[in-house]
Order: structure tokens, then sequence, then C-alpha cells
């Protein structure tokens, strides 16, 4: 087969591109050379991406890069427009805008918006629509290779990268209708006397009890928050608050809200839950160090219960001599 002209080199290009998108293994680099196929591909043309990285099918699409940022209201006009047509393979046309739903195993978890002056059958689009369906997917094997298989939440690997980024300024900072400034916690969390859990019921039923728990977690926290599965019965939860009193609030809430669930077979299970404020110049093992000298006390005082670290040391002259003494 001999191909003629510019399709022969646009596919030539493509194959190179889809090479380069399924080798990288960072979600941030995978972003950036999908960034370039876009500016590539549609150099002279707006184009908006909004893409739903929980691959989760109750979140949508959030605006990830782009020439052309869309209005809110328009986002959302489209995103609802475009679930009823994401059956749809290709693009579609919609106020004035090419539309391409991107899609992962049958569900649409981003959309491409382009200015609509090319024709909906170009080579160029073809190829931006195979493109974006090896995007997305390579986008999805790096998010499950993140998971821990029996919760589904974030696994302990992902934990430091995430505090690092976080730590570096470039956590998510969600702007919500206040002005005020809201800094980020770290909460550990451990189900209390989980060893008879196992001793009574068995391992089974020790892995659902694991399960709920988690799934309790998700439920309480906002999608915007990372919840991490640290270890075998201990949970690690980075969000953010506008003050420590709020954070401490949201984590009783939590304790509370698992306190009263009935487990099935096992009745009730409590949690015990330590938390520090994240500094810009700490590092992980310090950070985590803290948290866990926190949810040490509140296992010491009896469990089902919330610490800050900052209450530790209320009294002593300075934070920083902290980490060297002896608590119990
Ligand atoms: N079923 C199940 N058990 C696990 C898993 N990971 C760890 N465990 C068990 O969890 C138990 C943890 O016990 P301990 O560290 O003694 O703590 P605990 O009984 O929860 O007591 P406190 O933390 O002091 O309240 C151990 O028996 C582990 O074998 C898992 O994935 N599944």
């Amino acid at each position: 087969m001999v191909l003629i002209g510019t399709m022969e080199s646009e596919i030539r290009c493509g194959h190179e591109w889809a090479i380069k998108l399924t080798e990288q293994l960072n979600e941030t680099e995978l972003d950036k050379v999908f960034g370039e196929v876009l500016s590539v591909l549609l150099a002279d043309l707006q184009y908006s991406l909004l893409i739903n990285k929980t691959f989760r099918v109750d979140v949508a699409p959030r605006p990830l890069s782009g020439k052309l940022i869309l209005p809110e209201p328009q986002c959302q006009e489209l995103l609802e427009r475009s679930q009823v047509l994401a059956q749809h393979q290709f693009f579609l046309v919609s106020s004035g805008l090419l539309l391409l739903p991107i899609r992962h195993k049958q569900a649409m978890f981003g959309l491409l918006a382009v200015e609509n002056r090319l024709a909906p059958n170009s080579s160029k689009l073809v190829l931006l629509a195979y493109l974006a369906t090896v995007y997305i997917n390579q986008l999805a094997t790096l998010h499950h290779a993140r998971l821990d298989p029996l919760t589904e939440l974030l696994n302990r690997q992902t934990f430091e990268q995430k505090v690092l980024e976080i730590l570096a300024g470039e956590g998510f900072l969600v702007s919500r209708d206040t002005q005020v400034e809201r800094s980020w916690y770290l909460a550990m969390i451990d189900i209390d006397h989980f060893k008879r859990v196992n001793d009574n019921y068995g391992h089974v039923i020790g892995d659902e009890v694991i399960l709920l728990v988690a799934q309790q977690l998700k439920h309480n926290f906002r999608a915007e928050d990372y919840v991490f599965r640290y270890g075998g019965e201990e949970f690690a939860v980075l969000f953010q608050c506008d003050s420590e009193s709020h954070a401490l609030a949201t984590l009783e809430r939590n304790r509370l809200a698992i306190a009263n669930y009935r487990f099935p077979q096992v009745g009730e299970v409590t949690i015990s839950s330590g938390m520090v404020e994240m500094g810009d110049y700490m590092q992980v093992t310090q950070l985590v160090h803290r948290a866990d000298q926190a949810l040490y006390h509140s296992k010491h005082q009896g469990r089902n219960q919330v610490t800050a670290f900052s209450a530790l040391y209320q009294g002593q002259e300075s934070g920083d001599v902290v980490d060297d003494i002896e608590l119990f």
C-alpha cells in the first residue's frame, strides 16, 4: 500500500506519537506529550481538553489544558450534552465547536473541544481521535497501577510522590467560594484491635472490614482529597482545610461515621487517627513520623479518637524538639 502526501507523514508521525505516549510512565510527562500532540495537530486552532483523572463515572471531567478556556457554564453544558452523545466514536458539532468524547472501556473520561474550522472527517481529526484514545488508555493504566487491589484506594507507592508534589506546591488547590487560605493536612488512620477481627472471624471477614472502612473513607472525604491504603489496616489521607479545627472536625466526623456503621458479622469497628499540618520545609518521613506520633497518642488514650500532633507539644517551648522526645 502506498500512502501519499500529508496523509503518509501524518500517519508516520501518528505512530511515533502513539509509541511516545505508551512509553510514558509518569502522568505529568504523559500529559505533556499529549499536550505536544494537540499543539502540533491543532497548531492554529483553539481548543480545550477536559479530563476526569479519577476514572470514577460519578465525577465530571475538568479542564486540563488548551488555548481556549471555556467558561464554567459552557463546560457544564458541553459535558451534559456529550454524555448523551458519548456513545459516538467521533467528533460532533455543537455550540460552534467540534467535540470529541474521549472514552475508556465504554465510559467517557475526557472531552476535547476544538474550534470548528476543520472538516469533521479530515485525516488530522481521525489521527487526533486515535491518539486521544491511546492517551486515555495509558492514563488509565497508570491510574490503576497506583491503586491497592483490595480497596482500590491509592497505594503506598503513590503516597510519597503525592506528598512531595504537595510540599513542592504542585498539589491541586481547590478554588472554593471563600478567599481563605487553605492548608494541607496529613492524617494517619488505623483500625482498632484489628487482630481480634482476624482471630475471631478469619481473614476473609478481616479483608471485608478493611474494604468497608476504605469505602467509608472515600465517602467521608472529598473527591479532591487523597485517600491511601498505607499498610495492612492503616490508611493515610491528604486533605485541605482552612484551619486545624476544621481539619480535626472532618476527622472527628469520619471517626463517628465509622463507629456508627454496623459491619456485617463483626458489628462495631472503631478507628484511631493522628493528624499533622503539612509545612513547606518538612521531609516526608518527618511528616509521617509526626502523624504517627499523634496516632499512637490516640491509641494510648483508649482508641476511637483523633489527635492533632500540635496538641502533643502544648506547653513545650518549641515544636522543633518534639520529633526526638519520647512520648510514652
Ligand atoms: N485480614 C487482613 N489482616 C491484615 C491485613 N494486613 C494486616 N493484617 C492484620 O492486622 C493485624 C494488626 O494487628 P496489630 O498491629 O497488633 O494491631 P491491632 O490489633 O489493630 O491493635 P491496635 O492497632 O493497637 O488497636 C495483624 O494481625 C495483621 O496480620 C490484611 O490485608 N488483611
